[in-house]
């Protein structure tokens, strides 16, 4: 029930004013600002609650004059919180119906003086289609309903009139909507503008001048329409991004996205405080873009459907590099990068094996720093030592994201599928095809 239009014009010019620019780079953020334009939730909230205060709530401070408007606002706030984790929605049921065809129409020419005028019945049109088709603006499936009916054609009518055929039921879904039917993919629709017939329209029927034969000048047969095509499909959102950040909750993913990017997630210390993925889009000199994507829920035992389950494992799917966050803080962190392989490949084989770096957090506690030669001794391997929250050695991992980008872009062109594309701020992802399995 509350809406721009309850506070006025002078709401609206403030709404404007705070808007952060950066809003726009994750997916549900962006259509809640779409909705309801103002400060984001997390820019409202307390500082105590955040690491450092986005930039949002100290202009909002600064311009903020009434404090009966601010108690307005807080209401308004947990309204639009409830609401965006409410609108996030990234699966779909739908019965798509396309619309019947119109029925032939029968009858006969009629004139004054005029008699036997022949049969003049007109064709009835045929049914409206139900396409979906790929709207950037559109950033989760919970504009999607759970039915669509095509329209329906009209009856033909007398004088030989056909029947107007339905017009096409357009269903705007986002970027990344896998289309299945019976547990098999039948679209992909990863582009801006693709399209996908869901459900055919009926044909129409034939009226009786159609009948008109030599040896039956008088016929009085019509059929009727056909009736539209039925289908019951499952729509699946998943977010694409070039990289993907996989770690425990409160690993520190979402303070290290808003840390190397524009995307302002949700930071606290508790686990899942994320409950979405977002994107985030980092910047690079020569206008080169890489989409890192936050996902939430990863948790040991997730392939089971543990936790937040299977839900965010389905958006790594999508994302040809990974940076798997460590906490350091924690006794033994060499246990989270083994956990996480595991549940990763048990969900999809070999997925753990897309291009990745490891990427240990929170390095400027003392305790933290001293377990990092551990960390490296038990794996073996090269890792990134880091903090997201004082900003020290991101650059570090920023080179090294930059040379996997480069390495699966080539492995892409290498097996002959096009590139990703260039990253677009605010949009969920840029335009991308499939990836197969391991890769
Ligand atoms: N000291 C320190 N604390 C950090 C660092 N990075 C994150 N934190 C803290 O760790 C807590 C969790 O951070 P988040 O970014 O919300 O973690 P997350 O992985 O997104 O957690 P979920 O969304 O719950 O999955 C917050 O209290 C952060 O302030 C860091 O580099 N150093
Ligand atoms: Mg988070």
């Amino acid at each position: 029930g509350f809406s721009q239009r309850d506070l006025g014009p002078r709401w609206k010019a403030w709404g404007a004013a705070l808007r952060p620019h950066s809003l726009a780079a994750s997916p549900d953020r962006a259509s809640l600002s779409r909705r309801l334009p103002g400060p984001s939730p997390s820019a409202l909230r307390p500082a105590a609650s955040t690491s450092s205060p986005p930039e949002g709530s100290r202009s909002l401070r600064r311009s903020w004059r009434g404090a009966a408007l601010v108690s307005a606002l807080s209401s308004f706030v947990s309204l639009s919180q409830v609401e965006q984790k409410r609108h996030f929605v990234d699966h779909r049921r739908v019965l798509v119906r396309g619309g019947n065809g119109g029925s032939g129409a029968s009858c006969f020419h009629s004139e004054p003086r005029k008699e036997f005028g022949g049969p003049d019945g007109g064709d009835g049109g045929s049914g409206g289609h139900v396409i979906l088709r790929v709207d950037q603006q559109v950033k989760s499936l919970s504009s999607v309903l759970s039915q669509y009916q095509g329209f329906h054609g009209e009856d033909g009518g007398s004088k030989n009139c056909s029947g107007r055929g339905g017009a096409v039921l357009y269903v705007r879904v986002p970027v990344g909507t896998l289309v299945k039917e019976g547990g098999q993919v039948v679209a992909d629709l990863c582009r801006p503008g693709d399209e996908y017939v869901a459900a055919l329209g009926g044909a129409g029927g034939k009226g009786n001048r159609f009948f008109l034969a030599n040896d039956n000048r008088a016929p009085v047969t019509c059929t009727p329409g056909q009736p539209g095509q039925e289908r019951v499909l499952h729509l699946e959102l998943q977010t694409i991004a070039h990289a993907g950040l996989v770690g425990f909750p409160n690993a520190g993913k979402s303070s290290l996205l808003c840390a190397i990017s524009n995307a302002r997630p949700a930071v606290a210390s508790y686990p899942f405080t994320t409950l979405n993925p977002h994107v985030g889009i980092v910047h690079y000199e020569g206008h080169l873009q890489i989409a890192v994507a936050d996902i939430p829920g990863i948790v040991r035992g997730a392939h089971r459907n543990r936790g937040l389950g299977l839900a965010f494992l389905r958006h790594i799917e999508r994302c040809r590099c990974l940076l798997f966050l460590v906490d350091l803080s924690l006794p033994e962190p060499w246990t989270q990068v083994e956990d996480l392989q595991h549940e990763l490949d048990r969900y999809k084989e070999g997925l753990s094996q897309r291009p990745h770096a490891i990427v240990a957090n929170k390095v400027d506690l003392p305790e933290a720093k001293a377990r990092l030669p551990q960390l490296r001794a038990h794996l073996g391997q090269e890792v990134i030592a880091l903090s997201a929250v004082t900003g020290e050695n991101l650059e570090e991992l920023l080179l090294r994201l930059r040379e996997l980008h480069a390495a699966s872009e080539e492995a892409e062109l290498g097996r002959g599928r096009p590139p990703l594309g260039g990253a677009r701020a605010g949009a969920a992802g840029p335009g991308c095809c499939d990836l197969g399995p391991g890769l």
